[in-house]
């Protein structure tokens, strides 16, 4: 049996509602689950493959989206958040309880800085922004995929209607370079 990609793409990929206003995501608690809120739909809904991002049980890949951070809220059981890794650019917030990941946040300076990271899969309201784009593909293999495995990884990736990227998609690395160059003075700011 082919590995899942993720349960929201194995399958293919369901259109989001454009004028969908946001909802609720939840740990998988059974009980006193972390409840966070977003006041909005998501942008830059993608897969991504590296090791940091959060992933459901059995699947290679994450599914990952922004949101404002402005529109995002913890409105249950914050208690129960602990950031993973305090040294990685993204703080990502996850559930001592189940180790789910409920949201990512960027407090240095950053092309990114103001938007989190979240996954719409927590959510159990339908109209959240369907996956764009896959990234960070050959850092499966980081994590013990077999190399072999990649063109089929890549096809079926396509076959949904997935382009995928070693890092992140050329829209998005050419916004991360000009912030860079601006930065550097390479670009008027
Ligand atoms: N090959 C590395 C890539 C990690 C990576 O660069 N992840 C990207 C996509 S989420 C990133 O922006 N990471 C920043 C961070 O994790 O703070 C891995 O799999 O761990
Ligand atoms: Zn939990
Ligand atoms: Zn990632």
């Amino acid at each position: 049996m082919a590995p899942s990609l993720h349960p929201l793409v194995d399958n293919g990929i369901t259109a989001g509602d454009a004028s969908f206003p946001g909802g609720k995501l939840r740990c998988l608690c059974a009980a006193n689950p972390v409840e966070v809120t977003l006041a909005s739909n998501v942008a830059h809904n993608h897969v991504c493959g590296c090791s940091k991002c959060w992933k459901p049980a059995g699947a290679l890949f994450s599914l990952v989206a922004v949101v404002p951070r402005d529109k995002l809220s913890v409105t249950a059981n914050a208690d129960k958040l602990q950031i993973v890794d305090a040294a990685a650019a993204i703080q990502r917030y996850a559930c001592v309880g189940c180790g789910t990941h409920l949201y990512g946040r960027i407090e240095k300076e950053h092309p990114f800085h103001g938007l989190d990271f979240v996954h719409v899969e927590l959510s159990n309201t339908k109209g959240w922004q369907e996956p764009q784009f896959a990234a960070f593909v050959s850092s499966i293999i980081e994590q013990g995929f077999d190399p072999a495995g990649m063109d089929a990884v890549r096809s079926k990736l396509k076959s949904v209607g997935l382009e995928s990227y070693d890092a992140l998609s050329s829209p998005l690395m050419d916004a991360i370079a000009t912030w860079t160059a601006k930065k550097s003075g390479k670009l008027p700011a």
